[in-house]
């Protein structure tokens, strides 16, 4: 299946053109019962295919990224009506995406500032369901010595209002050189620093309580060792 080689017009009409290049957001990308219906896929999956980490837990689908190549596990087709869905948006430049990863966390977890790194095509799309979230966005640490002590607060730049429902595309700068995170907190407070407000139909001042977040973290995984027709059971 060919997928369209550059971002579509449908999908250029929801640039974020406040934050650094390049970001997408489209408010309500599913519906409520498209986000009780993966929830529930979700939730279906026996226990071992969770990992659980210090501060939340994940589902790998698709197959685990190596710099020797990942060895590829045809996704589910619960998962593959969405990802065929966002390849169709030339979000992976006419590939289709591979990889997902199933993130959830409860109020009050989160994920330290890090980088998606080269293992993936750059660009990230992400599909949040049960709960908003902010991610926030930090400038790499500098080389320069001159700098002095670089707090994860001095490097703070903005942040993004991910709603329920929402599909997020990140790609260019904000993949390859900026970091993403979460804060470990139960309440997110409003302000001039979530730079997609409007899109986001959120107002200054006001405060979201969180609830237990699961994100679809969609990607492409260029360097693929050999296709296995089956889906992962683990
Ligand atoms: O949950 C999210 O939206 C972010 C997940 C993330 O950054 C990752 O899995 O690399
Ligand atoms: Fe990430």
């Amino acid at each position: 299946m060919a997928y369209p080689c550059e971002i579509t017009e449908e999908l250029k009409e929801h640039v974020v053109t406040t934050a650094a290049p390049t970001v997408y957001y489209i408010s309500d990308f599913i519906t409520e019962a498209e986000e009780q219906y993966l929830l529930q896929e979700v939730y279906k999956a026996p226990k071992p295919k969770w990992t659980q980490l210090s501060g939340r837990r994940l589902q790998n689908w698709g197959g685990l990224p190596h710099p020797k190549g990942m060895l590829a596990e045809k996704l589910p087709d619960w998962l593959l009506k969405y990802t065929n869905r966002i390849s169709a948006l030339g979000a992976f430049a006419g590939k289709a995406a591979n990889h997902v990863l199933v993130n959830e966390y409860k109020p009050g977890q989160g994920i330290m500032p890090h980088e998606d790194g080269p293992l993936y095509h750059p660009t990230v799309t992400t599909i949040s369901l049960g709960s908003h979230t902010l991610l926030d966005f930090y400038r790499p640490v500098s080389q320069s010595e001159a700098d002095g002590p670089q707090t994860e607060e001095k490097r703070f730049l903005f942040s993004l209002l991910l709603q329920r429902r929402s599909l997020l595309v990140l790609q260019d700068d904000m993949y390859k050189h900026l970091l993403h995170g979460i804060q470990n907190t139960c309440e997110d407070t409003v302000t001039e620093t979530v730079v997609n407000l409007s899109s986001a139909a959120a107002h200054l001042g006001q405060t979201l309580t969180r609830d237990t977040r699961v994100s679809l973290t969609i990607r492409h995984v260029p360097k693929v060792l050999r296709a296995n027709l089956l889906p992962n059971r683990k």
